[in-house]
């Protein structure tokens, strides 16, 4: 392997304290919510079909009409404790706001820049009593930051002249205040999920990254960063030169899963999803599939099977409401999760052979097993496989009458065990207590 100075510094998982509790959160709330929630992916009458947030980028957005919008920032429905409630409802243990997204304008009362919301007509912090809100409710909060920056004279996509080195230099400096300045604001985050790192020029910041990534931690120790932040010595992301994880998890699950365990390498990750097939920020007109609670529930399922965080996105709108087909996806998936995050909560991998009829999860503190069935065969007959000197002590239902199941052998460490309800109204929960022979 190759010697670098700003590689991964660690090999495998963390094993601390604070990552365990990340670890086994299960399930996170994404927010997506800045200036690009006004126009809501149209503008002069004119729908743009690409990803709401990135609506500055389309040629019908003029940059300097988008650059004004913050004088039309207002908010008034904005109720961080509903939005609280709502998410603990739902199930959500962690979230995630964006405090400034790729086009700068900064959702806190920045000292570095103007571009912030002082300076619209709502005039408040935003980042705050969302923090305190969520904060109160029990949900850790995580600050989204985007070290791309369209607003910020000094970004630069590339470095090929000596200006563009002298600007870029103001512009890491900019970027290190601000960072510190949101963890000196808000140093009951547990961690930061960066984003808008795969410009060339931000590839050439082994170094500072590091070292700024460091400082960070110094500042809150234990503090969580994904592997979408430093570029190693040869500019190499997410994985060093070496194939070493970056950072604390991988967060390169962007809008798609792992499918099976060895797609995730054995390393901590997470999953951040859209409703849609690709809207974050708030688009007024949702166009082809937008994800049901069924299909978000098993990709949550999927996500702990395979020993990762979910983390389904909202996007609010322009007047700071939460749209209707999200408060309804939370609502029903909130009722799932009421009658079964015993399954979700401190659940992980676990090495049973997959089969047709769902997920396993696996309860990392207890051992108990967890069978979550989304396909029930036509004869009912669900088969469980184990590895060998696994003995099958206990099988019921996790909820409803604690109905037991007594396995058919089929043959050494496979089994049947019957349904017999006709049809599966929801994905269904059975427990397995297991142990091992000695
Ligand atoms: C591309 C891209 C960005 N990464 C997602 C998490 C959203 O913030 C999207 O705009």
């Amino acid at each position: 392997s190759m010697t670098l100075e700003h590689g991964a510094h660690r090999i495998g998982k963390r094993i601390d304290s604070k990552m365990s509790r990340w670890r086994n959160y299960g399930f996170g709330q994404f927010i997506h919510w800045g200036l690009y929630a006004i126009p809501g992916g149209h503008w002069n009458g004119e729908y743009y079909g690409g990803a709401a947030e990135w609506i500055r980028s389309w040629k019908g957005m003029p940059n300097e009409d988008y650059d004004n919008l913050y004088t039309e920032f207002d908010p008034v429905d904005f109720d961080p404790k509903a939005w609280a409630e709502q998410a603990k409802d739902m199930g959500a243990r962690y979230m995630i706001i964006t405090t400034k997204h790729h086009d700068g304008f900064c959702l806190w009362p920045s000292e570095f820049t103007d571009y912030d919301v002082t300076n619209a007509p709502y005039g408040q912090d935003i980042i705050g009593p969302l923090v305190e809100a969520y904060d109160a409710e029990g949900i850790d909060v995580y600050l989204y930051f985007s070290v791309m920056d369209w607003n910020h004279p000094g970004y630069r996509s590339k470095l090929e002249t000596a200006e563009d080195r002298e600007a870029y230099e103001g512009f890491k400096e900019f970027t290190r205040n601000q960072l510190l300045e949101l963890l000196e604001r808000y140093p009951s985050t547990k961690g930061l999920w960066f984003d808008g790192t795969w410009d060339a020029a931000w590839k050439e910041q082994a170094e500072f990254a590091d070292n700024l990534a460091m400082e960070m931690r110094e500042m809150i120790p234990g503090l969580i960063i994904g592997s979408r932040f430093r570029p190693d010595d040869y500019g190499n992301r997410h994985f060093d030169s070496n194939g070493d994880l970056m950072g604390d998890y991988e967060q390169g699950w962007e809008r798609k899963l792992p499918d099976t365990y060895e797609d995730t390498k054995g390393n901590d990750w997470d999953c951040v999803m859209t409703v849609p097939e690709n809207q974050w920020g708030y688009h007024s007109d949702w166009r082809g599939h937008v994800k049901t609670s069924y299909e978000l529930i098993e990709m949550l399922v999927k996500s702990v099977s395979l020993d990762g965080n979910f983390v389904m996105n909202f996007g609010p709108n322009g007047q700071g409401e939460i749209r209707k087909e999200e408060r309804q996806l939370a609502k029903e998936i909130g009722e799932w999760m009421h009658k079964n995050q015993k399954a979700i909560y401190d659940c992980g991998y676990i090495d049973w052979e997959k089969q047709d009829w769902g997920y396993y999860t696996r309860n990392r503190e207890s051992g108990e097993v967890y069978m979550i069935v989304f396909n029930k065969p036509i004869n009912g007959a669900l088969r469980i496989k184990t590895p060998a000197k696994i003995n099958l002590d206990k099988i019921f239902d996790l909820n409803g009458p604690q109905k037991t199941y007594r396995p058919e052998e089929i043959h050494r460490n496979e089994y049947f065990i019957h349904l017999d309800e006709a049809l599966l109204e929801t994905p269904k929960v059975i427990v397995i207590q297991y142990s091992e022979a000695t």
